[in-house]
């Protein structure tokens, strides 16, 4: 995999110390792609906190996240930022900052036991994925309603969840082991602002279209993700997509698709400034108009259906390697929960 935001690291320090707190890491390939493992769009990057390695491109880019069968990831203390992230971990998580770490601690076991996430973002959870995420939450109107499309292990949407009480969150998610660990987490955690759905976003229109915000991260590249993501805002809201330095090649490319989904024109904006550096890349995208799918409601659309820029991504996008939903992709229960008004995984919180 090529994106270094998902690349998978090493253990680091003490990662092979046992204890109390520490878990046995997976002892092989989850039969999913692993959002920080590898399936993540190609043209994504991350932004990691000030102060804290990012790794090497090569050692970011590895795609081969997986611990040795004996290695055992010290926990103990990964529900407290790091020292270095303290200051701006409480920024972003306000009083809501041991909410954020029992999430990172989930991520850190059930996540990694479950092959959501790779052991080797263990480290720098909390730079790669909790404050990265969390300085979002600035761009969100109080109470908005939010759709996350992609959510994956609950990235961006359990974080912005947790930052933020007053929204209230959908999560769309196809793959059944993920929504299942969603689910669990949202209990978990306690969040009774947060709905998780299963399915693909193009196929849950009806029951979560109209969101202030819909957002994503590494689902897709721009025009699939507009095509996916605008029909579930309602006109005048925005799509948030987390992106990294690809961003103005990406808005390059796909300009006039996202015009003809009825995106207005991409604007980028920096979040977590004088936090993090370097901050997170979002295209913002407001929703001038409804399109009609040429396939109806739940069809692909516009630039999506034919999704060549996407194939021409180096690495190819999480869209070709994570819409789990497929048949065959999640021993078909996908479709089984998927259909039918009281989804498995559904739930309101
Ligand atoms: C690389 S993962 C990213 C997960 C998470 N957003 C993150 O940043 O860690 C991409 C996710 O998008 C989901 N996905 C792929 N196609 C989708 C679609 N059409 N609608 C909704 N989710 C989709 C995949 O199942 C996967 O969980």
């Amino acid at each position: 995999m090529t994106d270094p935001r998902f690349g998978a690291g090493d253990l680091g320090p003490g990662g092979t110390a046992p204890g109390p707190s520490s878990f046995p890491a997976p002892t092989g390939r989850s039969d999913e792609p692993s959002p920080a493992s590898g399936s993540g769009s190609s043209t994504d990057s991350l932004p990691v906190a000030r102060g804290r390695s990012a790794g090497s491109a090569a050692e970011a880019g590895d795609s081969s996240a997986e611990s040795p069968a004996s290695a055992t990831v010290d926990v103990s203390d990964i529900a407290q930022p790091p020292a270095e992230l303290a200051a701006v971990a409480t920024e972003v998580f306000g009083d809501r900052l041991a909410l954020a770490g029992r999430f990172a601690r989930l991520l850190a076991t059930e996540g990694v036991v479950r092959g959501l996430i790779g052991p080797r973002e263990t480290p720098r959870l909390w730079d790669r994925h909790l404050v990265n995420c969390g300085v979002v939450a600035s761009l969100f109107p109080i109470g908005a309603s939010v759709v996350d499309v992609g959510s994956g292990a609950g990235l961006p949407g359990i974080v912005l969840a947790v930052a933020r009480p007053d929204l209230g969150i959908t999560l769309v998610e196809p793959m059944a082991r993920r929504t299942a660990f969603l689910t669990e987490a949202v209990d978990e955690l306690g969040l009774d602002n947060v709905t998780v759905l299963r399915g693909r976003a193009e196929e849950v229109i009806g029951e979560a279209g109209g969101a202030d915000i819909v957002t994503a991260r590494a689902v897709a590249p721009l025009d699939r993700l507009a095509g996916w993501c605008l029909p579930l805002a309602r006109v005048g809201g925005r799509l948030l997509a987390l992106k990294g330095a690809s961003a103005a090649e990406e808005i390059g490319e796909h300009r006039l698709a996202i015009e003809r989904l009825g995106g207005g024109e991409p604007a980028i904006r920096l979040c977590g400034s004088g936090l993090i550096d370097p901050p997170v890349t979002i295209v913002e995208i407001v929703k001038d108009r409804e399109v009609e799918s040429r396939r109806g409601p739940g069809g692909r659309s516009g630039a999506s259906r034919g999704g060549r820029s996407g194939a021409r991504q180096p690495g190819g996008g999480s869209d070709q390697r994570g819409d789990g939903g497929r048949p065959g992709r999640d021993g078909g229960r996908a479709g089984r929960e998927r259909r039918g008004g009281g989804r498995g995984n559904t739930r309101r919180g």
